[in-house]
């Protein structure tokens, strides 16, 4: 594991905008496509924002790029909740990814019907590979969940499916979600995660006993990639590193 420290938000979403750039040229130079999974919530915003701009934009080969969901709010796409809404404002549609290369979860049908459609997508796509995505941008939230991973909940343990539906009373809505057993077969996981209200989760998460109830992101272990945390020195703080 990796940790990447900078002093606030904004240098440390300029340090991931570089570093992202550069493993996608990287590896850009050994296949024909690369995949990413994105994420929702706040954080991501700036990064977005930054790939959308240059040097960026012109710099990434965007029509060589698929993009991926790591989990959904199931509400429609004009709800400004979305995830994959927010992703395709601040960056997808900013720099002219074909619509073809984007991979939305559905929010217009059932959401145990869009997270069967998604594990199919995903199957289709990496059939033949044991390795996944290419580059999978996680959250973490306050709480520890990440994707759609909550504490307590039954999805933290799934060890099969890719993708999971589930209806998540706290915030009165479905939610849909890549899983583990997915996740952790990416080449490249990064989380990015910022602000003093997440320290001592983050501590216990990187730091702490393993405790995937109570903290979810301690699932996320590659098999055979790369775990970086991309971290501002307020998450940081209460780490004894
Ligand atoms: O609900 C969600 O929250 C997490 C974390 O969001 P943040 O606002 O604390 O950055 C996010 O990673 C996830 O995609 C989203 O659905």
């Amino acid at each position: 594991m990796e940790l990447h420290i900078a002093k606030d938000a904004t240098q440390l979403s300029e340090n991931l905008a570089a570093w992202t750039c550069n493993y996608i040229l990287e590896t850009l130079q050994e296949k024909e496509l690369f995949t990413f999974v994105l994420s929702g919530g706040s954080t991501p915003k700036l990064l977005y924002n930054l790939l959308a701009k240059e040097p960026y934009a012109q710099m990434i080969p965007w029509n060589r790029l698929h993009f991926f969901w790591g989990d959904e709010r199931a509400v429609p796409y004009s709800d400004d909740r979305n995830n994959a809404r927010m992703a395709c404002e601040t960056l997808l549609d900013k720099v002219g990814v074909p619509p073809e290369n984007i991979h939305v979860m559905r929010t217009d049908i059932e959401p145990q019907a869009a997270a069967l459609e998604y594990e199919l997508l995903l199957q289709e796509f990496f059939k033949r590979n044991a390795r996944t995505f290419d580059l999978v941008l996680l959250g973490m939230g306050d709480d520890g969940h990440t994707l759609s991973l909550f504490p307590g909940t039954e999805v933290v343990h799934e060890q099969k499916a890719w993708t999971k539906a589930f209806f998540l009373p706290a915030q009165d809505m479905y939610r849909i979600t890549l899983t583990a057993p997915v996740v952790n077969n990416a080449a490249a996981i990064v989380f990015l995660a910022t602000g003093n209200g997440k320290a001592l989760t983050l501590q216990a998460v990187i730091e702490g006993e393993y405790k995937p109830d109570t903290y979810p992101s301690q699932v996320i272990r590659p098999v055979n990639g790369e775990l970086h945390w991309f971290i501002d020195e307020a998450a940081a703080g209460a780490l004894q590193v």
